[in-house]
């Protein structure tokens, strides 16, 4: 969990001067496609998977809006090529080929509202999407980022598993954004470089689902119990304290895209056989009882290639633990039961 794309940009931007050609000799060449790539999140996304020299080529698909950010993000001296892609009659260009399909298409919450107050929106749009990419490039690696993750996840499962395309190793939901909170919120309380953090966090991805383990962050830092508490309340109400203070003009979206492009990163390195990349996100799962579940995953050449267990766990954790199952099992079968009868 090293903040690897700040090496990725540095190295794409040294590597980029007038004087050099497109091509990156010994990198495998790797389509990523983004889908919802006008958006608040999807267009800052696009700029940081631009700006990723393991991209070869970069499509940017949305209902609208994308020939002008392809056009704006396409003109970057970087390795990869940029096309833009609008409407559904473009949607099977825009994904064929893809190595690895972006997901943050969808609608953003209001003060007031829960994720799963999106999913009456949103649930349909992942539907048709994910049965665009199972026709369409059926072996890409999705990362799924709109919300509510906890239900979009397991509908995505259920549209593959109907198209016959379905492998669990290569479906993600993204909850690389609550271990960057957690990280942020941990090194200022503990006053330590956060560039040296590490915090797990598993089982979902809203209020309380979310449950970072500070019991495992690294540096140690002395907390007391209301220490961890605060920052535990703090890092589940992430997205709602962002939300409030945009007042209206929707969620996070620039943590977001960096987020998202730090695990897409992660993903294409895994694809590229670079060993030892272990990013959390929300997989099936059979660390705990229930099916899909956040928690520490090994990457590799074939997505997910090991799904880790939690390791110990404090009173806290363990109390939270329990107590979450029951909100994250309701949001998985709502997700599957949408999938199944609509
Ligand atoms: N996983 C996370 O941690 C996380 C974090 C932040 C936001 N989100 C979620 O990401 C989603 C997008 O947020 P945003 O702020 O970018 O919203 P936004 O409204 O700014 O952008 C969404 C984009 O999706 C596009 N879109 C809508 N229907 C589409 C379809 N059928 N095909 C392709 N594109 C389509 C819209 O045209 C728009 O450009 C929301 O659901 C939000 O809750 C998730
Ligand atoms: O909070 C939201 O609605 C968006 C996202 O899930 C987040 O955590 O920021």
């Amino acid at each position: 969990m090293r903040p690897s794309i700040f090496r990725s940009v540095q190295s794409a931007v040294a590597r980029n001067s007038p004087r050099r050609s497109y091509s990156t000799d010994s990198v495998p060449e790797r389509k990523v496609a983004v889908l919802g790539a006008a958006g608040g999140i999807g267009q800052p996304l696009a700029l940081l998977m631009k700006l990723n020299p393991l991209v070869s080529k970069l499509a940017l698909y949305d209902i609208a809006g994308t020939p002008g950010v392809a056009a704006d993000v396409g003109h970057i001296n970087t390795r990869s090529e940029v096309a833009g892609y609008m409407g559904e009659d473009q949607l099977g260009k825009a994904l064929e080929g893809s190595d690895v399909v972006i997901i943050p298409a969808g609608v953003p919450r209001k003060p007031g509202m829960t994720r799963d107050d999106l999913f009456n929106i949103n649930a349909g749009i992942v539907k048709s999407l994910c049965t665009a990419i199972a026709k369409y490039c059926p072996n890409a690696l999705v990362n799924m980022i709109s919300n509510p993750v906890n239900s979009t996840v397991p509908i995505a499962a259920e549209v593959f598993k109907k198209a016959g395309t379905y492998n669990e190793k290569r479906l993600f939901g993204v909850t690389t954004l609550d271990v960057v909170r957690a990280k942020t919120f941990y090194a200022g309380k503990a006053n330590v470089n956060v560039a040296e953090v590490n915090v797990p966090v598993v089982g979902g991805h809203a209020g309380i689902t979310i449950l970072p383990l500070f019991s495992q962050a690294t540096p140690k830092a002395n907390f007391s119990d209301e220490d961890i508490k605060a920052l535990t309340k703090r890092t589940q109400d992430g997205g709602t304290e962002v939300v409030e203070a945009k007042a209206g003009k929707g969620s996070a979206t620039l943590s977001m895209a960096y987020a998202g492009a730090m695990f897409a990163d992660a993903c294409l390195k895994g694809l590229n056989g670079v060993p030892d990349v272990v990013e959390c996100s929300f997989v099936q799962s059979t660390v705990t009882e229930l099916p899909f579940f956040a928690s520490k995953v090994r990457l590799g050449k074939n997505g997910v290639e090991e799904v880790l267990e939690l390791g110990p766990l404090s009173d806290y954790e363990k109390e939270n633990l329990e107590s979450l199952k029951s909100e994250l099992l309701a949001s998985i079968e709502k997700g599957i039961k949408f999938a199944n009868q609509s």
